[in-house]
C-alpha cells in the first residue's frame, strides 16, 4: 500500500478502525457483549481491562484469526469478514507472546516479514534499514534475535509489524516481563508514531498506568465497553481524580481491598 498522510486519512473522515454490534462466545461463555466503537486515525488509544475481560478476543477478531460471529469489524471501511485481504493490509500486529524466530538475525526476521506481504527484496533491505535505525538496532542487524534484550525484542517486532506500512497498529499488553525503562521507552516510542508518522494505535493492557490523560482510552470489563474517550474526560465523568479510581468506579470494585495493578 502507498504511504498515506496523516493529513490524507483525517481528510478521508473514515475511521481507522469500527466496531458494530460485536459479540463473542466461546460455547456457552459469553466473551464479548455487543461491542460498539470507532477510533480515529492517527490516535493513540488504550483498551484497558483486566484478565479474563475480552482484550485478547478482541484483537482475534480485528486480525480475522476468528470469524466475526456477530456484528461487523471495519479497517479504514473494510470489512475484515468480507474484505479481508483489504482490511488486513493495512493493520500491524505485535502480539502478547513473541514472535520472533530466535535462530534467525534482526535482519532476516524483517525481511522473512517483508516476503510474507510481497515486498521486493530491494525495497524490503531499504525499508528494514530505516526501521532499524528508528528503532536503535541498526548495529545489532547481523545478530540472532535471541541475543536482544526484552526490550530491543519487543522494538524489533513493532518496526517489523510496520514494514508493509500500516495505517493501523494493534498492540497486545506489549509491555509484559518489560522492566520500568524498557516499558517507559516503548511507550514513548509508540507515542512517537502516532505524532510523526499518523500511525493509529490501538494498545491492549491491564495497567493503568500505561495511560495518559490526553490519551484516548477504551474500558472493557467482562466483555462490555463501559466507557469511551480522551482519559481526562472518563476521570471527570466518574468523579475521580485519577484513572485507577475510575476504573474501580465504572467496574463496581471501588470498596474492594485488592488493586488494579
Ligand atoms: N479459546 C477459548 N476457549 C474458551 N474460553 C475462552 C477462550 N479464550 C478466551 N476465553 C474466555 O473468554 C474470556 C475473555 O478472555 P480474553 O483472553 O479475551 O481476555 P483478555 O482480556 O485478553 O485477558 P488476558 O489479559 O488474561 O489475556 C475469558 O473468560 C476467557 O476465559
Amino acid at each position: 500500500m502507498a504511504h498515506v498522510s496523516r493529513e490524507q486519512l483525517q481528510s478521508a473522515g473514515s475511521a481507522a478502525l469500527s466496531v458494530e454490534g460485536v459479540s463473542h462466545s466461546y460455547g456457552l461463555r459469553s466473551a464479548l457483549k455487543d461491542l460498539s466503537f470507532a477510533i480515529d486515525p492517527a490516535t493513540f488509544t488504550v483498551l484497558l481491562g483486566l484478565n479474563g475481560a475480552g482484550k485478547s478476543t478482541l484483537f482475534s477478531l480485528i486480525t480475522h484469526l476468528y470469524a466475526t460471529q456477530t456484528g461487523s469489524i471495519l479497517i479504514f471501511d473494510h470489512d475484515v469478514g468480507r474484505a479481508s485481504g483489504e482490511a488486513l493490509r493495512r493493520l500491524g500486529v505485535v502480539f502478547q507472546s513473541r514472535t520472533l524466530d530466535l535462530d534467525l538475525t534482526v535482519m532476516q526476521n524483517l525481511a522473512y516479514h517483508a516476503a510474507l506481504h510481497g515486498i521486493g527484496s530491494r525495497e524490503a533491505r531499504l525499508r528494514a534499514g530505516e526501521a532499524l535505525e528508528r528503532v536503535a538496532l541498526t548495529d545489532r542487524m547481523r545478530d540472532k534475535a535471541r541475543s536482544l534484550s526484552g526490550g530491543q525484542m519487543r522494538r524489533l517486532e513493532i518496526a517489523r509489524a510496520l514494514l508493509h506500512r500500516p495505517p493501523l497498529l494493534l498492540l497486545d499488553e506489549p509491555t509484559v516481563g518489560l522492566d520500568v525503562d524498557a516499558r517507559a521507552d516503548i511507550l514513548d516510542h509508540v507515542h512517537r508514531l502516532v505524532a510523526q508518522d499518523g500511525v493509529c494505535v490501538l494498545w491492549a493492557t491491564h495497567l493503568v498506568d500505561e495511560i495518559g490523560t490526553r490519551d484516548d482510552v477504551l474500558v472493557l470489563h467482562e466483555g462490555r465497553l463501559l466507557a469511551h474517550g480522551r482519559a481526562s474526560k472518563v476521570i471527570a465523568d466518574c468523579g475521580a481524580q485519577d484513572v485507577r479510581t475510575a476504573f474501580m468506579r465504572l467496574t463496581g470494585r471501588e470498596r474492594e481491598t485488592s488493586g488494579v495493578p
